[in-house]
């Protein structure tokens, strides 16, 4: 069965009617609405509490993240998590794709070379991953791509962390779940991010903005690249969506 929630804002928006309708927001967090120290730029708060449509946080962050996001924020849970692996929209079953069994594998095989996941102990990075996991950007590339490789997965740098995840499964697919489960078109969706894991994100969504500090893979992809870098090119995001 499937539930339809339409998310209307109560405050903080001029809803006389003049305005352009504004669009069903598909974003990242990592390096989109955070500063380059990953703390979340306060100024993004209202604006996302007050967005006039759906606001769908795609994330490569493990799946309890996203969910206190949109809990602190008091908007309906609509989550893409774990790089697509995780979707979930409230009052909606979670859907779950990936293989963590060889994930997990991998991170086995990655420790008995010789390396680590490079996270502090407790693994606060890992530990509620249910479909995929995350190696610290300190830790070699090479071998974690064979091994990744040699079980089946791949491996997306997102400038936060190198994921170990099943290939068919990302972000795009993600939104297109979720915008059939919301009985809206992907296209009609306007997505931001700022690495390779936006990219199919951007491929799905009707407009795409990458932020300034973006990776090439996402700065290629995107229809638009902001001026300005972070949260401060996701603000300049918002204006340009609002206005043009
Ligand atoms: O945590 C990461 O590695 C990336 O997270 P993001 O997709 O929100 O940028
Ligand atoms: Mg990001």
């Amino acid at each position: 069965m499937r539930a339809t929630t339409t998310y209307h804002a109560t405050d903080e928006r001029d809803d006389s009617g003049g305005g352009a309708v504004t669009p069903p927001l598909a974003v990242d967090i990592d390096g989109t609405l955070t500063g380059p120290s990953r703390a979340i730029d306060p100024r993004v708060m209202e604006v996302l509490r007050g967005w006039d449509d759906h606001v769908v946080v795609a994330t490569g962050k493990a799946f309890p993240y996203p969910v206190a996001l949109c809990e602190f924020l008091a908007i309906p849970i609509t989550v893409i998590a774990e790089n697509g692996g995780v979707v979930a929209v409230a009052g909606e079953e979670i859907v779950f794709t990936g293989d963590p069994d060889s994930a997990w594998a991998v991170a086995e095989a990655y420790e008995a070379a010789g390396f680590g996941l490079g996270w502090d102990e407790p693994d606060f990075v890992n530990r509620w991953r249910e479909t995929e996991i995350a190696v610290a950007l300190d830790q070699p590339l090479d071998p974690l791509e064979r091994i990744a490789a040699d079980h089946g997965l791949e491996v997306v740098d997102t400038g936060f962390a190198y994921h170990v995840k099943t290939p068919d499964v990302d972000k795009g697919k993600g939104l297109a779940a979720v915008a059939d489960t919301l009985d809206r078109d992907p296209t009609e969706f306007v997505a931001v991010g700022d690495s390779e894991n936006d990219v199919a994100t951007f491929e799905t969504a009707g407009r795409s903005f990458a932020v300034a500090n973006a990776d090439d893979s996402a700065l290629a992809a995107a229809d638009e690249v902001t001026d300005a870098s972070y949260a401060d090119g996701f603000l300049e995001a918002v204006e340009r969506i609002e206005t043009e």
